[in-house]
């Protein structure tokens, strides 16, 4: 556990503003982990930079931890291995103000952050320029791939080894310069209010982890009010003059309703393992989630009236994989995964979020997101699939949940 005694902040509004581009540019330049987020229907956005040149990888009990934004990859077992982002230096922007929270430790990385911020605040603002072009470069025979992974699954189900399984693919594109990530994130941020928008800055890996996710996993709330979803079931928001539906337009196959309830009734298996059964469910409903629709049910608990204040750690536990990333039952499922796909899924259907921000934890689903290596994007998308699951439309579903990310980035 880290001792925040160590790391005194001090809280000041400042008059001359660094921008969010400025302090993400001075933490990418120094080699500074940091976190840009905006929480689902929230108008603050949050960045935050970890002081240190290596990122501790610790449990994700929420309890312990302080302020920090914790990822987790797909494979992380019994959340050990989460990485931490320490709210070394804490940044609130609403509207045109800024809200700075920086502790007052001193080692190299804090140093020459600050010196950046200093040069970078001095120089003359750079003008916006327009998004980068990029190209599909993905490999050819990745369809194929899929699609035979998608009907080896389906006889397997058939055969009654598994009743769910999700199985993902890349898509890679290349920029024709480094994309400039804090307007991609402000522009996912307009487009998507009921997402959960991240940039993640990881130096040691040299990736930055982009995402606009649907999603939660697990939240605790100031209050004590535990939140999860059950969301799964996929199809477009829009028809086929491209104008949005209304939710009430949308017409959910059986094998849709059945993809959806069997995560409700895993998040509800997690509940019974501790024996807890004041929970509320609503839903399923449509939710609309950017340029898609899924099914919906939520899931809330008062921590407070159960007197369970470790709930939110105690459920990540049991939850992640859910079965809307892995499949059921979760072993054979992700052995599955781990045979057929021909990529490592690395942080992609893992979880990430703010912890202890302001008394509060939000941990999401990683999914709709993209790692970015210098010029070079790699775009992760999913499909849950059931017995009755078709190899073509399978694909197609993980060619719309690209497009989330992708139609922000052609804009
Ligand atoms: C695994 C993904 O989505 C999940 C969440 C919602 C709907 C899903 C589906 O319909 O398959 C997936 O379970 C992804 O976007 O990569």
């Amino acid at each position: 556990m880290l001792n925040m005694e160590l790391y005194p902040t001090s809280s000041v509004t400042v008059y001359t503003q660094p921008t969010a581009l400025d302090l993400w540019r001075a933490a990418y330049e120094t080699g500074c982990p940091a976190a840009l987020w905006r929480l689902p229907n929230r108008p603050e956005k949050h960045l935050i930079i970890h002081f240190g040149d290596e990122l501790p990888q610790l449990p994700a009990d929420l309890e312990d931890l302080p302020a920090g934004f914790a990822v987790s990859p797909f494979h992380n077992p019994d959340n050990e291995r989460t990485l931490f982002l320490r709210a070394d230096a804490h940044y609130i922007f609403t509207g045109d103000e800024v809200d700075e929270h920086v502790s007052e430790i001193e080692n190299k990385q804090a140093d020459a952050f600050r010196q950046a911020v200093d040069r970078l605040m001095a120089a003359p603002a750079s003008q916006p320029t327009a998004a980068p072009l990029f190209t599909d470069v993905s490999k050819p025979d990745e369809q194929r791939r899929f699609e035979a992974a998608v009907a080896e699954a389906t006889a397997r189900m058939k055969q009654g080894e598994m009743r769910k399984v999700v199985i993902s693919r890349t898509k890679t594109v290349q920029f024709s310069t480094e994309p400039d990530v804090v307007q991609l994130f402000d522009k996912l941020c307009e487009a998507y209010p009921t997402a959960f928008v991240s940039v993640v800055w990881l130096p040691e890996r040299r990736q930055v982890w982009i995402s606009a996710t649907p999603e939660r996993l697990v939240s605790v709330d100031a209050n004590g009010i535990f939140k999860t979803v059950s969301l799964a079931g996929t199809q477009s928001a829009y028809d086929a003059d491209g104008r949005l539906k209304q939710t009430s337009e949308a017409a959910w196959t059986q094998k849709e309703i059945e993809e959806q309830a069997l995560v409700g009734r895993y998040i509800i298996e997690c509940f019974k393992k501790i024996r807890l059964r004041e929970y509320i469910e609503e839903g399923p409903k449509t939710a609309i989630a950017g340029n898609l629709m899924h099914l919906k049910s939520d899931f809330t608990v008062d921590t407070k009236a159960v007197n369970f204040p470790q709930l939110g750690t105690v459920m990540l536990r049991l939850l992640h994989p859910t079965s809307a990333v892995c499949g059921m039952p979760r072993e054979t499922a992700k052995a599955f995964i781990r045979h057929h796909e021909t990529h490592d899924r690395e942080l992609y259907s893992g979880f990430l979020g703010p912890v202890n921000i302001q008394s509060e934890s939000h941990l999401f689903v990683h999914i709709r997101c993209l790692k970015l290596e210098g010029q070079t994007a790699t775009l992760y998308a999913g499909a849950g699939l059931t017995e009755d699951s078709i190899p073509e439309r399978e694909w197609h579903e993980t060619e719309m949940k690209c497009q989330t990310l992708l139609r922000v980035m052609n804009d």
